[in-house]
């Protein structure tokens, strides 16, 4: 504890001096808290001390002793400087101890002139003035004081001079001897032998006055001055003081003055000190909680109490700064706060003897642990004996095991000896097989390349197959064309969403035009029906597949081909969207928009070598009345007399067109579809084209027919109209049946004039076009057996054989030719007229010769007549059906070369024949050109209408023929 407290004290001197060096030295600013090394860093070449000199007395650097020079040798520096110090009178030190002894010395030495100098500088700057030793005396006065010993506060004395606390034990006890000592202090003071200050001569006054007389005294002495003074004033009761004793005395208490200010510095420097203990005592804290650090609960403990030391440290500090009674206090503080600290190490030594406690029965434990350890060994060891005894047991057994061993090793020898024997003549043999195995692999290896060579012909043949089987497909068309079989092509309609898909009657699709219908109700063969058609579209197809198939056919029109494309099925499955499409989307155009984009596009490509002209017509049957569907003429749903040709030159001038024509069709509603059309609609595209280099004409014409549904008249529900009009559409199409029948018979006779549709269709079904049927069919098991009747009938309609398809050209001499034979048949008409007057003629004068009654009789009548029919074909009966195969009279759409479609046909009755000039219905029809071919039926062509654009009706009138419902005109 000694050596702390004696350390703790020397840190606490060093501070002090620290602070004060630093105040005092600008440019030295070392902390207070520094080491005994790093003081005697700074202070070791005695640069630091020299300057101390020169601040505080510059006259004694300048002196005899010169002043600091960096550029001498630390030892001269530190010479001149202890000299000062030794003229002081203070205590110095030895050079040694600055270089490597203690710096106690060294420390006490400025510490002593510290306190000798006030810090205060005097009126010309220096502390010179201000000395306690005094600028005049200086170097005269000795230092009387002893050197302090270590640990003890080393405030240098003067002579004279006393700390605070000494002179207050000092005024105490002087206060005893007050009345006897007085006097003699007093002549200490001022040096006399005896006598009191009134026996002062005024010399003597003057001289202590400007001697240092009083600077030397006490301050009790000076005090004791005063008072003598004052009581021996009092004693002599004369109550007057002498001048210059009142100014003695002025003096004297001017000199206590500065004392007390000395001392309120010296109590600053002291509260510096105790700030500097302060940090001593924050370090030992530190100190301590590093010690205390092993324990946590003890930590925490110190933590209390560390904060309740610095909470007390901080009542201190506020103490310390108001009076040195505060720092008594705080002292006390300390000196608690230790008694604290000695009470923690009071309790760390309990905590140290607790774990010293835990560690001996740590110990104990581990001896016990050791004894049952030893006695475990040894069991060990005795189990160790007697293992080794087992192996003594277990080789005498291994040994005898080992010759049973070696017996077999020799057998097993012998063993092997045959098997290596055996396995050489196997090697043999092996090699022997080897060498079979390579000649078979060889072999191998050549017939493989041999199949490899016959494989690659077989995928050849199979590519070629391909290729054959698509040529045979080829040419199954053209024998069909040849035959003129009506093509059929099947399309079926998707579920419609809310349609579960499950319930199909569809079991397979095959790519050649196969389709299995299944029956829901048979299980087995019989509930199974395979149908072949020229091609099967799959519910998923789009519009443009359908089309792609038919786009040959079509195109073939603009050749000269009449072309009928004709949609059959029950209502609902999807004929309107095959001919006409969902919507006016160009994705949604049906057969009738592409068809014409179509034609319109290949006659584009070929302006240079080919003029076309396109018109258009659309009609619709319904209850067996033609009605026009682009006319504006007549109000929508009166028969009209002929159907109204709309020349088109664009696929916008056909949309507009069907626009008109789809809203004009008759449509309503029964159970079956909302928006069923209950009529057949006609869309006819004639196409009249011209070879540029040759002049050779050609005209084809293309019906796209879009029949009504084929249901049942039970199906669907109809009544009232409605089962009239499903009565004429089933009327209708029964007749188309016969006809279809007929011709597959190959039947003299085809009722084509049973109803208006067959009339239509006349031309297309049994003249030289190529016809195509899309027979539409729907999916779901309710329409079963609608399905199997549409199917059959379709069947029906793929086996009727057309005869090959006749293009309509005409070269320039053929149409020379033919002018001639009109002409030359006219002459001749005039000529058979002109004999046939002359006859008349001759027989009349004849007769007027043989009798005067004669009766001249002129005849006017045309070789060829003309009457006009109703469009309800009401004007011929069934026998002149029989004469004409079917093919005369009533509606029809074209012939062999001419398909103009009208209603206010020719009917051209044979020559001479009766009525040749008939009226019905008020349509007079007269013929202006002779018959050709086996049509009578015929339309105005607009080839041979007398002016561009114009249509000559039947009625022999010249009308125009579409520029009223589009503007545009046929020509
Ligand atoms: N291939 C198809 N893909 C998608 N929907 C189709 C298809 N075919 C038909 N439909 C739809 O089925 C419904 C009936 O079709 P659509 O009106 O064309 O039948 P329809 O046979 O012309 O009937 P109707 O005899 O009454 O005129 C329509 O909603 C149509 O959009």
């Amino acid at each position: 504890m000694g050596s702390v407290d004696t350390e703790v004290e020397a840190a606490d001197r060093r501070a002090e001096l620290l602070d004060w060096l630093n105040e005092l030295l600008p440019d030295f600013d070392v902390p207070i808290d520094s080491s005994e090394e790093e003081l005697r860093k700074q202070l070791y070449d005695g640069t630091v001390l020299c300057s101390v000199l020169n601040v505080l007395i510059p006259s004694i650097a300048k002196g005899t002793h010169g002043a600091y020079d960096s550029s001498e040798p630390q030892v001269v520096t530190l010479k001149k400087f202890l000299s000062v110090i030794e003229e002081l009178g203070l205590p110095g030190f030895e050079i040694t101890d600055i270089e490597q002894g203690s710096m106690t010395s060294v420390v006490n030495c400025l510490l002593s002139l510290k306190n000798n100098i006030t810090s205060e500088p005097g009126e010309d700057g220096s502390f010179e003035n201000t000395s306690k030793i005094g600028s005049g005396s200086l170097l005269n006065k000795k230092w009387r004081a002893p050197a302090p010993e270590p640990g003890k506060h080393a405030q240098g004395q003067l002579h004279g001079s006393s700390s605070p606390g000494e002179e207050k034990r000092k005024g105490h006890s002087e206060a005893k001897s007050h009345h006897t000592s007085r006097g003699q202090k007093f002549r200490e003071v001022f040096q006399l032998k005896k006598g009191s200050y009134s026996d002062l001569p005024a010399a003597k006054i003057s001289e202590m006055m400007h001697s240092n007389s009083l600077d030397n005294a006490t301050t009790q002495s000076l005090l004791s001055v005063v008072n003598g003074i004052l009581d021996e004033s009092i004693e002599r009761k004369k109550g007057e003081i002498p001048h210059r004793v009142v100014y003695l005395l002025r003096k004297v208490v001017q000199e206590i003055e500065r004392r007390i200010s000395t001392q309120a510095e010296h109590i600053r420097n002291q509260n510096t000190v105790v700030k500097a203990r302060e940090e001593k005592y924050r370090s030992r804290i530190k100190a301590l909680e590093t010690l205390v650090n092993g324990t946590n609960e003890e930590n925490q403990i110190v933590m209390n109490r560390l904060h309740v030391v610095k909470a007390e440290k901080s009542k201190f500090e506020e103490k310390t700064k108001n009076s040195e009674q505060d720092i008594a206090r705080l002292m006390k503080e300390k000196e608690n706060a230790e008694k604290l600290i000695t009470k923690l190490k009071k309790e760390m030594d309990s905590e140290k003897k607790l774990h010293e406690d835990q560690r001996k029965q740590l110990e104990t434990k581990a001896k016990e642990l050791e004894t049952s350890l030893t006695g475990r060994i040894r069991e060990l060891e005795f189990l160790l004996g007697n293992s080794r005894k087992r192996v003594g047991d277990l080789e005498t057994a291994s040994e005898l095991k080992l010759q049973i061993w070696n017996r077999r090793e020799n057998i097993y020898q012998r063993f092997v000896d045959n098997q290596l024997y055996s396995a050489k003549n196997l090697r043999m043999s092996s090699d022997s097989l080897k060498q079979e195995v390579f000649n078979i692999q060889e072999k191998w290896r050549d017939e493989i390349s041999d199949f490899g060579l016959r494989l690659k012909g077989l995928v050849d043949a199979a590519e070629n197959y391909h290729r054959v089987l698509a040529e045979n497909q080829r040419l199954f068309n053209e024998v069909q064309e040849l035959k003129g079989n009506i093509r059929v092509y099947c399309r079926i309609r998707p579920f419609l969403p809310g349609q579960s898909s499950k319930s199909t009657t569809i079991d397979y699709i095959g790519e050649n035009g196969e389709l299995l219908i299944t029956n829901p109700v048979k299980q087995g063969k019989d509930g199974h029906r395979m149908f072949k058609f020229n091609k099967v579209f799959a519910p998923a197809s789009s519009q443009l597949e359908v089309f792609a198939d038919i786009q040959p056919l079509i195109r073939s029109v603009l050749d000269g081909f009449n072309v009928c494309i004709f949609a059959y099925g029950q209502t609902g499955s999807g004929k309107t969207y095959t001919m006409s499409g969902p919507g006016t989307s160009k994705e949604d155009w049906g057969v009738n928009y592409r068809a014409l984009n179509d034609l319109f596009n290949i006659s584009l490509g070929r302006r240079n070598a080919f003029l076309y002209e396109v018109g258009v017509q659309m009609v619709e049957i319904y209850n067996e009345q033609v009605r026009d569907l682009l006319s504006n003429d007549v109000p929508n749903g009166l028969v009209v007399p002929e159907a109204s040709l709309h020349a088109v030159n664009s696929t916008t001038d056909v949309l507009d067109l069907m626009q008109i024509g789809q809203s004009n069709r008759a449509v309503g509603s029964t159970a079956l579809n909302e928006r069923s059309s209950r009529s057949h609609s006609i869309l006819t595209v004639h196409v009249k084209g011209m070879d540029v280099k040759n002049g050779s004409t050609s005209r084809g014409c293309l019906h796209l027919i879009d029949l009504a549904g084929s249901e049942r008249v039970e199906r669907s529900e109809a009544t009232g109209d409605r089962l009239k009009e499903a009565q004429h559409i089933n009327k209708s199409l029964s007749a188309l049946g016969d006809v279809i029948f007929a011709l597959a018979q190959k039947n003299a006779h085809v009722p084509y004039r049973n109803s208006k549709l067959t009339q239509v269709l006349q031309s297309s079904l049994g003249g030289q076009a190529k016809t195509l049927m899309f027979v539409q069919i729907n999916p779901d098991v309710e329409s079963y057996a609608e399905t199997i009747s549409t199917l059959k009938f379709a069947e029906r309609v793929s086996g009727v054989e057309l005869g090959a398809a006749r293009s309509n050209k005409e070269g320039k001499d053929i149409k020379e030719l033919l002018e001639q034979v009109s002409s030359l048949k006219d002459t001749i008409a005039r000529k058979d007229n002109e004999i046939e007057q002359l006859q008349t003629l001759k027989e009349l004068k004849s007769r007027s010769t043989n009798s005067n009654s004669t009766l001249l009789r002129h005849s006017s009548t045309p070789t060829y007549t003309a009457m006009a029919i109703s469009s309800h074909g009401e004007g011929l009966d069934e026998g002149e059906d029989e004469e004409s195969e079917g093919s005369e009279g009533g509606f029809s759409v074209g012939g062999e070369t001419d398909c103009s479609l009208g209603s206010g046909f020719e009917f051209v009755p044979k020559p001479g024949e009766p009525g040749s000039e008939r009226q019905r219905n008020g349509h007079k029809i007269s013929r202006s050109v002779p018959r050709s071919g086996t049509s009578r039926l015929k339309i105005k062509d607009s080839l041979n209408s007398p002016a561009p654009g114009l249509l000559k009706t039947t009625t022999g009138q010249t009308t125009t023929s579409s520029s009223k419902a589009s503007g545009k005109r046929w020509q």
